[in-house]
Formats: structure tokens, C-alpha cells, sequence
């Protein structure tokens, strides 16, 4: 595999509150490579948004990153100066939030905003960004651009204004484009047409993204890579066919049950039993191990790091190599001998 276009080790961002320091991101670790959409999945709380922003470099008070490293083209991006990140930021690595609403402005015309962008990062005169603007309306399918670029926000529906802002995010033709939850307010066939319209974006312009969502089915339905987020870190990684095939940690194994495509049945919908840890006081060892079915001593205690079960494969679990395959028929794995500690019980 050709390196990474984007490489995270051991991020480790936190917010200073007056209840506590949040752990946030807590040694996150995972790769981007060039073309590729990498999913970064997990349950609400699990430092996903924060862990974009880090990479950004948009984290501001009281939030601070803390260490490890961003790297980009060979470069650090944790070691650049403010100004080399403002060069940075939209026009090689730009990101597109999960609400369009607040992140347009109400008061300009969606065309007004995309040319802003536009004059912003690129030295063009105002006739060409007019033109830029109206053929990107049409790159991310808003019909009759040339009529809709005087529109406001409100008078477009919430699928055109995810456009608007996808729009935005590309204009610069970045390299990387950081997708928080582009979809979540969407109903599906709307969801579905964004996600077709990032595909063909994609292709025409090379990008590598970084699709952030609760999401599972959206995952399997886009992405090539997937990173599990839980608790500020990684917890496993993989490509997206073997990671549905065999999830390695529990944690990624309960999120599939979650997920009733996978099953074909809806009744039998099971959320993964318990709350996500709260970031300002983690539990001891893995911090998972207080939903964990399989749960040591071991695991209270030890704070298991990321690492190889087999090739193009990690877990952040001590047992992660015994588990079998979960069946899709039953959403039950079968029983098998972990590789670790002599043996597992069934999920
Ligand atoms: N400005 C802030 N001040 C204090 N804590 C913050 C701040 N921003 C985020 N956090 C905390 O960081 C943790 C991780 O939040 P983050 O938004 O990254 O989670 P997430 O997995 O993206 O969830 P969601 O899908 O709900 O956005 C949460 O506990 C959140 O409360």
C-alpha cells in the first residue's frame, strides 16, 4: 500500500473545564490514503468531531492538543505556524459540518457564500469565481444553478443545502475532505443522493475523505477504510469488508448488532448495552471493559494499545484475536478459543 496522505498517532486533545479535564481524544491513531474514504465510526461522545477538529487545528479554548502528530504530505501539521494552517485549511484540507444551518449564512445568497470561499483562497476575478460557483452548483447537482445562486438558505430544502455546503468544501479542489455527519438530518433517499454525489466528486477531483458518523450503514455503503472510535481513541481498524465479515473488538461487535440491515431484522434491533464512557473520568484498563461481555481482570486493569491481529487488521483488545465471526443470521458468534487467554464466551 503507497503511505498514507494523512497519518494520526497518538493525538491527544482535552478541555480544561471547571468539571474536569474531558479527555476528548485520548491517543488516537489512524491513517488516510490517497482516493480512499476512511469511516470514522462511533456512538455520539466518542471524540470523533473532536478528533477532526484537532487535525484541523480548530480546537480553541479551553481545549488544547495536547501531543502526538498530524502528518500531512511528510509534513506535521501540529508544527505549523497559524498562518501556514490558514493556507492549509480549505484549500488542501477542508471540512464540511454537520448542520447546514448554522454553518450558512442566512443573510447572503448561497451563491454570495461560495463565491466568498472561492475569492478567499484563490486569485480569481470576480466574473471567474461567478462561474466557478455556478459550475460547482452544478459538480454537487443543484439544479437550474444560474436561477437557484440568488437563493437564500431558507429557500432551499436541507438535501440543497448540504450541497451548498459540499460545494464549499470542494471549491478549493482539497486534497482531503473531512465529512462530520454530512447526512445526519437528512431522510434517507436524500442521504443516499449526498453520498452519490461525494462518490462522483471523488473521482473527479482525486479527494480522500473522512466520513465521521454514528452510522454503520453508511459505512458499509461508502467508505473503503474504517476507523471505531470509542472512548477518545481508535479501537480498530480495517478494511470495510473484513470488518463486517469478522469484527475483532466487542465494542465493534456490538455496534453491529445494532444494525438491523445487517440481520434483516428490524424487532431484533440491540443497542450496545450501557453509556459511553464519560471522557472526564475513563474507567481503569480498557475503557470499554464496563460493557464489555468479556470482560477480565486483565482488561480492568491493563490498557490495551492498537494493534496487529492480522495483516491490514488492528484491535485495541487483549482477547481481540479469539473472536470468531458473528453470524449473520443470528447476530451470535460462534464460540472459539481466544488466542490470549485460553478462551471467550459467546457475545
Ligand atoms: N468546547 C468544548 N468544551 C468542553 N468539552 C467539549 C468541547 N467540545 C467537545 N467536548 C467534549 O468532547 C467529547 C467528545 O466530543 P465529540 O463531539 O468529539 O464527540 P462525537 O463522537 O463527535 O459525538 P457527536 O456525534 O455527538 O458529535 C465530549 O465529551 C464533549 O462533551
Amino acid at each position: 500500500m503507497s503511505d498514507p496522505i494523512l497519518s494520526v498517532r497518538n493525538l491527544v486533545t482535552r478541555f480544561y473545564t471547571d468539571e474536569g479535564t474531558v479527555k476528548a481524544v485520548d491517543g488516537s491513531s489512524f491513517d488516510l490514503h490517497e482516493g480512499e474514504t476512511l469511516g470514522i465510526v462511533g456512538e455520539s461522545g466518542s471524540g470523533k468531531s473532536v478528533t477532526a477538529l484537532s487535525v484541523m487545528r480548530l480546537i480553541d479554548d479551553p481545549g488544547r492538543i495536547e501531543s502526538g502528530s498530524v502528518r500531512y504530505n511528510g509534513d506535521d501539521l501540529l508544527e505549523k505556524s497559524e498562518a501556514e494552517m490558514r493556507a492549509i485549511r480549505g484549500n488542501e484540507i477542508s471540512m464540511m459540518f454537520q448542520d447546514p444551518m448554522t454553518s450558512l449564512n442566512p443573510v447572503f445568497t448561497i451563491g454570495e457564500q461560495i463565491r466568498r470561499v472561492i475569492l478567499r483562497h484563490q486569485d480569481v476575478s470576480k466574473q471567474e469565481a461567478h462561474e466557478r460557483t455556478i459550475s460547482l452548483m452544478t459538480d454537487v447537482g443543484i439544479p437550474e444553478p444560474e436561477a437557484r445562486v440568488d437563493s437564500y438558505p431558507h429557500q432551499f430544502s436541507g438535501g440543497m443545502r448540504q450541497r451548498a455546503l459540499l460545494a464549499m468544501a470542494i471549491s478549493c479542489e482539497p486534497d482531503i475532505l473531512i465529512a462530520d455527519e454530512p447526512t445526519t438530518a437528512l431522510d434517507v433517499t436524500i442521504e443516499a443522493q449526498i453520498f452519490e454525489v461525494l462518490d462522483d466528486l471523488q473521482e473527479k477531483y482525486g479527494m480522500s475523505i473522512i466520513l465521521i458518523t454514528h452510522d454503520l450503514g453508511v459505512v458499509a455503503g461508502t467508505c473503503d477504510r474504517v476507523a471505531v472510535a470509542y472512548g477518545g481513541r481508535i479501537v480498530e481498524r480495517a478494511d470495510v469488508d473484513d470488518l463486517f465479515e469478522n469484527p475483532r473488538h466487542p465494542y465493534t461487535r456490538g455496534l453491529m448488532r445494532s444494525l438491523p440491515t445487517l440481520r434483516g431484522q428490524m424487532d431484533r434491533l440491540v443497542p450496545v448495552k450501557g453509556d459511553v464512557p464519560n471522557l472526564a473520568a475513563l474507567p481503569s484498563g480498557c475503557s470499554f471493559h464496563p460493557r464489555c461481555p468479556h470482560a477480565t481482570d486483565a482488561c480492568r486493569e491493563y490498557d490495551p494499545e492498537l494493534r496487529s491481529v492480522e495483516p491490514n487488521r488492528e484491535a485495541a483488545c487483549i482477547h481481540a484475536r479469539g473472536y470468531g465471526p458473528i453470524s449473520k443470521e443470528t447476530g451470535t458468534a460462534p464460540r472459539t478459543e481466544a488466542a490470549t487467554d485460553g478462551g471467550v464466551v459467546d457475545d
